[in-house]
């Protein structure tokens, strides 16, 4: 069974998140946090997702991780294709008190992403708790029965 998570809405207006790792599931991500205007810095090796140079307002700086890194920081990415390397960054964000998101894991973080359906008035978040296959049915479902009624 994988751990049940507070279910909440955060404002992420100027909080500063890190993204490690510059490939397509970090430019995802990095989307999304943009669009709820969060401070991004991307570090990485190399940029695989050209794309992620072309988001306004994103920070890019290409070297190794360090936990120096982590100084000051509300929510991490960990976006790399290392799973080994991933589950280090969400050790050493847990043991600092800091969200932490995990690409490569179901549990080893405190902080999964949803799947969203959001219009001008509400938003709903779908979290079938790690498995976001499922997630993204019950979203979609959600979509089609809102679109039918007024408030
Ligand atoms: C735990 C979690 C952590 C997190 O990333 O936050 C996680 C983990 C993993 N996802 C994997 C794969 C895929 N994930 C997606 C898509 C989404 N994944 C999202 C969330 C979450 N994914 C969190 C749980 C959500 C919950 O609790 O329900 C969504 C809902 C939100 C978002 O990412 O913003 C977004 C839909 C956005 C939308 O449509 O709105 C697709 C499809 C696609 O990309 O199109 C694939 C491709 C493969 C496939 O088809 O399965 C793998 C690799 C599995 C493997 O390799 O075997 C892992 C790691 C693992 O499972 O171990
Ligand atoms: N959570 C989610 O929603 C999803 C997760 N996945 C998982 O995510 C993994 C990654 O997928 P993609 O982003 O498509 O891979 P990708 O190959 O596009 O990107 C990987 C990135 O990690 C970087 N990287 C690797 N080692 C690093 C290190 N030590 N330090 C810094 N950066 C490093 C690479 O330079 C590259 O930029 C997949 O293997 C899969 O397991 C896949 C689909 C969705």
């Amino acid at each position: 069974m994988n751990e049940n998570f507070f279910p909440g809405f955060i404002a992420l207006r100027n909080k500063r998140c890190l993204v490690v790792g510059a490939g397509n599931i970090a430019h995802k991500k990095i989307a999304k946090l943009l669009n709820y205007g969060a401070k991004v810095k991307v570090i990485t090796r190399e940029i695989k997702k050209e794309e992620i140079k072309n988001l306004e307002g994103v920070e890019v700086v290409i070297g190794d991780f360090t936990e120096k890194d982590l100084e000051n920081v509300f929510l991490v990415v960990a976006a790399t294709d290392n799973p080994d390397f991933n589950e280090w960054i969400y050790k050493l964000c847990e043991e600092r008190n800091i969200l932490i998101n995990n690409i490569t894991s179901k549990n080893s973080m405190n902080f999964r992403f949803s799947a969203v359906y959001e219009d001008e008035n509400i938003q709903v978040a779908v979290s079938a708790k790690g498995y976001p296959k499922k997630s993204v049915v019950i979203r979609n479902r959600i979509a089609e029965f809102l679109k039918g009624i007024k408030f």
